[in-house]
């Protein structure tokens, strides 16, 4: 058939001219819609700066790239190149990294944005039944995160940390007789060991149990949660893991992932079964397993199922245990790395009774008043929280409508991290950030006695949110409760009209917290969806610090390579931690040799700065660990 000059490979001109007509329109809908919303002088997300992207992957060569996962370094490096809102892509999905305090309160704040979906993938590590728990809830409007967050923060009172702190106390002087026993001088993995000590009192103040870890048996809690974190990561690198493992259940690895898992929900299961058996609990009763034991279910009145408390109760032991354990452990890296900063420690513990020595083997025990007497170390500590921030790699919220960020207008789906690694170790947030310096926290009242600066980036606010919770374990934190419930029944966003409805106290601390969301310190995050134990992980981080500095004089250990090494070797975990293990050699101060006795006594004027050079090619020390990555061993097999 002879065909009409505008017919096109068999197509007639007629169509090909109403698909010209269609693309046009899409075009031409799709730059009017774009055009409608950034009429209110708002710029697109794709105006954002950030990374140069390539063809595909976009910026996914940026992940995959550098032999360990440091998403908390990329995302520092890119701020620094960026600036304080950029954009990054990567294959179906769209971020924006913020690190301006300025933008936190629409992030974090009240009504804020939901947490990523990314958080639900840890609820394996807590039970079998798909059950959220605090740390998984995605929504703060979600009525069951109100009741639990309200519920359970009467565990982290004033009172109830003063009624389990002796058994605190005595569970880190237990941990430095185990270490002078049986490690003295030789390199201890401090991640592995602060581990043990945190299960131990966490699992002792929640529970009244014991789980004797420090005594650096086997533990399985802690092997089980290591191997179970691992696969969590495995399954976001390999989403076909787990259809792997269902459909090929007699791999060996298949079979251990199992094995590991049924062990922990095994452990988690004794828990629950401990709570019910040591009810029915008093009223008045304010310990965690009461207050959990007796949750119920709103429409039937009847106690929580034992999948629920089990997803519950394992929660707050994960939330609280490796959070707690690393910020310790980077604590005492950086006592043991940085110049002079633990002869200042030294100083201030020997002048608080806490140092032991040849002639004074057991010091005075730490208590909860002389705890907040020790500004040296309540610096060393916040200094510590900001450079190795143990939440490192992000708070991860997700935008569920077109938000402005900035004067830019983020797409509803945009994955929204504020992370705290880049809040901290960002020049407009901290000047000269990777400079170790307790200058920041510390005022010198020219007589030589420092004391915390009342305006200090940490102090600030916490004690303007009313919190006090950082810096003052144990001081009176009244309308603390009251605070706590009314962060969960009232909307903070002002908008609601229910303001002058509420008592003064409420109103004053609602105006205060917007302003505290914009500080820059946020180790504990900030907003409704803070820490909900900060006040009881910075008790556990002050006494465990203040037991064992007092006892020990701590040395990095030359395998590590120094700062460098150390540095080189973070990971972005589900905290902040060292591939491999984090070693440090504990010297028993009863046993110091004279000539480090006396550069101990020696307390140069500044502390801080670069870190020691470590002596390379001392001779080898038996290693006692068990780190995360020799454990990780067993799932590469
Ligand atoms: C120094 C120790 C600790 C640090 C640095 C820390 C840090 C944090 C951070 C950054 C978050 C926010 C996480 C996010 O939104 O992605 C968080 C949440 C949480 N933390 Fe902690 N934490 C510590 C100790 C504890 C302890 C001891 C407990 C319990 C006893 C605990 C329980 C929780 C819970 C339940 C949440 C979730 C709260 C919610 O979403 O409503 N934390 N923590």
């Amino acid at each position: 058939m002879e065909r009409t000059s505008v017919d096109i490979m068999g197509v007639s001109g007629w169509v090909m001219l109403q698909i010209a007509i269609g693309v046009l329109m899409a075009v031409g809908w799709s730059y009017m819609r774009r055009r409608k919303k950034v009429k209110g002088g708002l710029k697109r997300y794709e105006e954002l700066p950030g990374p140069k992207e390539w063809p595909l992957i976009r910026n996914l060569h940026h992940v995959l790239t550098g032999p360990r996962p440091q998403i908390h370094n990329m995302w520092t490096n890119l701020a620094l190149k960026h600036g304080p809102l950029f954009r990054f892509r990567v294959p179906f999905k769209n971020f924006v990294v913020v690190s301006d305090p300025k933008l936190i309160p629409a992030i974090l704040g009240r009504p804020g944005l939901p947490k990523t979906k990314m958080y639900q993938l840890t609820s394996t590590l807590f039970n079998p039944y798909g059950h959220d728990n605090l740390f998984t809830y995605l929504n703060t409007n979600e009525a069951e995160w109100k009741a639990c967050r309200k519920a359970f923060a009467k565990s982290m009172s004033p009172e109830s940390i003063r009624a389990v702190f002796p058994k605190l106390r005595d569970r880190s002087k237990l941990l430095c007789e185990e270490v002078r026993k049986k490690r003295n001088g030789a390199p201890l993995d401090v991640q592995d060991a602060m581990q043990r000590l945190a299960l131990d009192m966490i699992m002792l103040a929640a529970f009244s149990m014991d789980t004797q870890a420090v005594r650096f048996g086997e533990s399985v809690i802690l092997d089980s949660l290591h191997f179970c974190f691992e696969d969590i990561f495995w399954r976001l690198a390999m989403p076909w893991r787990r259809l792997l493992y269902r459909a090929l259940p007699w791999l060996p690895s298949a079979r251990a992932n199992k094995g590991y898992h049924d062990r922990l929900y095994a452990a988690w299961g004794a828990i629950c079964d401990h709570i019910r058996t040591m009810g029915p609990y008093d009223r008045e009763d304010g310990s965690f397993s009461a207050i959990i034991g007796t949750m119920t279910e709103p429409e039937t009145g009847k106690l929580w199922s034992r999948e629920k408390l089990m997803a519950h109760a394992a929660g707050v032991v994960v939330a609280g245990m490796d959070t707690t354990a690393h910020a310790v452990a980077w604590a005492l890296y950086c006592v043991a790395t940085y110049p002079g900063v633990q002869e200042k420690l030294v100083a201030e513990l020997e002048g608080a009774g806490l140092l032991a020595t040849p002639s004074m083997p057991e010091p005075r025990d730490v208590d909860l008043n002389v705890l907040h007497e020790l500004p040296v170390l309540d610096a060393i500590i916040k200094e510590s929280m900001r450079m190795f921030p143990v939440g490192g790699s992000g708070i991860g919220r997700y935008a569920d409508r077109d938000i402005d960020l900035g004067g830019y207008l983020i797409p509803k789906g945009t994955e929204v991290a504020v992370c705290l690694h880049t809040m901290h170790m960002v020049p407009w947030n901290f000047p000269e950030p990777t400079r170790f310096s307790l200058d920041r926290w510390l005022q010198d009242s020219g007589s030589g006695a420092v004391s915390q600066a009342p305006d200090s980036p940490a102090s600030r606010p916490c004690a303007e949110a009313g919190q006090e919770c950082s810096s003052a374990p144990g001081a009176s934190k009244q309308a603390e409760h009251e605070q706590q419930a009314a962060e969960v029944e009232q909307p903070r966003d002002g908008q609601s009209g229910q303001a002058s409805s509420q008592p003064k106290h409420r109103r004053d601390l609602k105006e205060t917290r917007g302003e505290a969301l914009t500080k820059p310190y946020i180790p504990f995050s900030a907003g409704p969806r803070d820490c909900l134990g900060q006040r009881f992980g910075m008790t556990e981080v002050l006494s465990m610090m203040a037991t064992i500095c007092g006892r020990f004089h701590l040395e990095l250990d030359p395998q590590m390579g120094g700062e460098a090494g150390v540095l080189e070797r973070q990971i972005s975990s589900f905290t902040l931690a060292v591939d491999g293990g984090l070693f440090i050699q504990f010297h028993d101060r009863t046993q110091v040799p004279a000539q480090q006795a006396a550069s101990a006594a020696a307390v140069p004027s500044e502390a801080g700065g670069k870190a020691k050079q470590q002596v390379p090619g001392s001779p080898a020390r038996p290693v006692f660990s068990m780190t995360a990555s020799s454990r990780r061993g067993d799932l590469r097999q």
